[in-house]
């Protein structure tokens, strides 16, 4: 929970009006009118009804009709006005939502790396920023016009109280100072409560997501884990459910005792004032008065505590998604980056050791590599070896904990990641499957370029995915989703792919990028029938010959062209040479490489050229294929 400190608790309240403010001035400053009127008109109701009482007690004087108009405006004041605050409310939120929304997620995009996406506390934070930025500054802003309005109306009645009984005015407000107490003890409560249950929400939307969620529903009908998922999600709700039952009952006590404490002073000033009017030292209007004054000082000050604990308690949630949106990103990024011209001699990892957290074992540990600038390396190893990890540490989206990647001698620790990544191609085992048409899909690989259809085609054809696109109902313009029709009159729902086929809709996307400097292939092909695997592992090597490739793939039969072939063992690098060099060196590549072939062959012996489109013995999963 973030410190809450007054000054902290200033700066996020500067932050929320300088937000509502960019939204909507329009709004605001239609609800600060709307405000003094609504709070003046309370006070002006009151004056006018004692003074029509005290005109008709003495006979009724020619001033009464104009009093009786006043009253019925002020009484059409008190009607109409709150609509129009309502009407103004939602212009506000409407404007704040949009600024909000695109500051947040303008801050989680800045980040250029990926490991607060892997911190629970993160998405705790994200979640609570999330809902604050819904509610908070709309709250913060509502309450502050709300505060204002019962300032007025206090004031108003106050006078009116101190002219007609000063002793009143202090019983009130004495009444009313162990409310506001006790509401903001309330407050603080609940922001904590709100934060202590942020991860059992999440995970019942968690659990909420997996019944629904299209990608699980195979295994979720096939493992029979619907009773089990929704189990889950009921007992997380209940831990949300009891915590937030025993916050409300805190509120019912506590504030079921103000209240009364309220109702009793009200009590006695009424029989005060009864007796005063009996006695002739107070007129009848000035009964009225006195009572409207009561109630009046009474409901303002409550409103007034309230609002303020409102405020307090939005201004704590608020902390969240300041907090979030002045995080500044997870991945230092240098404060004035080295150019970044294209790749010239090639990328080296220099003793290069990793894991993703100081309590997690190392992922690698001391590797040594060069890149040359136009070949192709190739990694290998089983799994869990680090393949992917080494691959992520070349596209930045961590820093190795010691040693260094060096681009041409320059460290990426020094380049923009941006400047990086525009001079990367990337598949990853884990792809993502949009749910967006097919040309979307592969225009997202680039798209500065992607709105060129012909580019896109290009791509899709050098993957391999070019017929099976164009033959969908819509061509390329085919939605790819079975959970969202497609746009348009019609509701057509969309389509979806076999499971090789979005892998190679991911290849094409990678390959809007095939004159990048650096291609890197993560099991591009791991899904794909053998023929098709052996016709996209040809188009590539057409393609970027000459240029600089790392793949990855377990069917070693794909990879024995690589100029340069790595294996890596345990974060470390066994072996490293040619397809030929390895095989005569006997050792863990030739044995995998045996391996993968005997499996095809009747005697169990490797030939030449053997493993050319083998199954792995270690097959990996997909998380994003369909
Ligand atoms: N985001 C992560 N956070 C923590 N540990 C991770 C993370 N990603 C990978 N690891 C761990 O790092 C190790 C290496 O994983 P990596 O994905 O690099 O292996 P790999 O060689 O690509 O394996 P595979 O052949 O199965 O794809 C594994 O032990 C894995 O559990």
């Amino acid at each position: 929970m973030r410190d809450a400190g007054a000054g902290s608790l200033l700066r996020r309240g500067r932050v929320a009006a300088e937000l509502a403010w960019r939204a909507q001035p329009a709004a605001v400053l239609g609800s600060l009118a709307v405000v003094l009127l609504m709070g003046a008109a309370p006070v002006a109701t009151a004056w006018l009804t004692k003074l029509v009482l005290d005109n008709l007690a003495s006979g009724g004087g020619g001033g009464i009709l104009l009093l009786a108009a006043a009253l019925g405006v002020a009484g059409l004041a008190l009607v109409v006005l709150p609509h129009v605050a309502e009407y103004l409310n939602g212009q506000l939120h409407r404007g704040l939502q949009r600024l909000i929304y695109d500051r947040l997620f303008r801050a989680v995009n800045a980040d250029p790396g990926l490991s607060r996406f892997e911190n629970p506390s993160f998405h705790d934070e994200l979640r609570l920023a999330h809902e604050a930025g819904q509610n908070a500054p709309q709250q913060i802003a509502g309450s502050s016009l709300a505060i204002f309005q019962g300032v007025l109306t206090l004031l108003g009645f106050m006078v009116t109280l101190t002219v007609l009984s000063p002793v009143m005015v202090v019983v009130v407000i004495a009444a009313a100072l162990p409310s506001a107490r006790v509401q903001l003890a309330l407050s603080r409560r609940r922001a904590r409560t709100m934060w202590g249950i942020s991860s059992n929400t999440r995970r019942q939307l968690f659990y909420g997501a997996l019944l629904t969620s299209p990608d699980a529903a195979k295994e979720v009908r096939l493992f029979g884990l619907g009773d089990f998922l929704r189990a889950r999600m009921l007992k997380e709700l209940g831990t949300v459910n009891e915590a937030e039952r025993d916050l409300d009952r805190r509120t019912l006590r506590s504030q079921g005792l103000m209240s009364l404490l309220g109702a009793a002073v009200a009590a006695g000033g009424l029989f005060w004032a009864v007796l005063a009017a009996a006695s002739g030292s107070l007129s009848v209007g000035d009964v009225s008065v006195f009572v409207a004054a009561v109630a009046g000082v009474q409901t303002a000050l409550t409103s007034i505590v309230s609002q303020w604990a409102g405020a307090h308690n939005a201004l704590l949630m608020f902390g969240h998604y300041v907090g979030v949106v002045q995080a500044g990103p997870g991945l230092p990024v240098a404060a004035e980056p080295a150019a970044m011209p294209p790749l010239r001699e090639g990328i080296e990892l220099r003793d290069v050791w990793f894991r993703y957290d100081d309590e997690h074992p190392w992922v690698l540990r001391g590797v040594n590599l060069f890149i040359p600038y136009g070949k192709a390396v190739a990694l290998v190893g089983l799994n869990g070896a680090g393949k992917s990890t080494l691959v992520k540490l070349l596209c930045r989206l961590y820093d190795p904990v010691r040693g260094a990647v060096l681009w041409d001698g320059v460290d990426l620790r020094e380049v923009h990641p941006d400047d990086l990544r525009a001079r990367l191609g990337v598949v990853f085992q884990d792809y993502m499957a949009y749910d967006l048409t097919a040309a979307e899909n592969i225009m997202l690989g680039d798209l500065a370029a992607g709105a060129d259809p012909e580019a896109i085609r290009a791509a899709a054809r050098r993957a391999g995915i070019h017929d099976a696109l164009d033959t969908l109902p819509k061509g390329y313009d085919t939605l790819l989703s079975r959970i969202f029709f497609g746009e348009g009159d019609e509701r057509q729902a969309g389509v979806t792919l076999s499971g090789g086929q979005w892998q190679r809709l991911a290849l094409a996307r990678a390959l809007m990028r095939h004159r990048r400097d650096l291609l890197i292939l993560d099991e591009p092909s791991s899904g794909l029938d053998a023929e098709a695997e052996h016709a996209v592992h040809l188009g590539l090597r057409r393609h970027r010959a000459g240029r600089t490739s790392v793949l990855i793939s377990h069917r070693l039969g794909a990879l024995r062209d690589a100029d340069l072939i790595v294996v890596l063992s345990e974060g470390k690098i066994r072996e490293r040479g040619s397809h030929g060099e390895l095989m005569a060196l006997g050792g863990e590549y030739a044995r995998l490489f045996g391996l993968q072939a005997s499996g095809y062959e009747p005697s169990g012996a490797a030939g030449p050229g053997a493993g050319e489109s083998l199954r792995t013995t270690t097959p990996s999963t997909r998380s994003a294929g369909r």
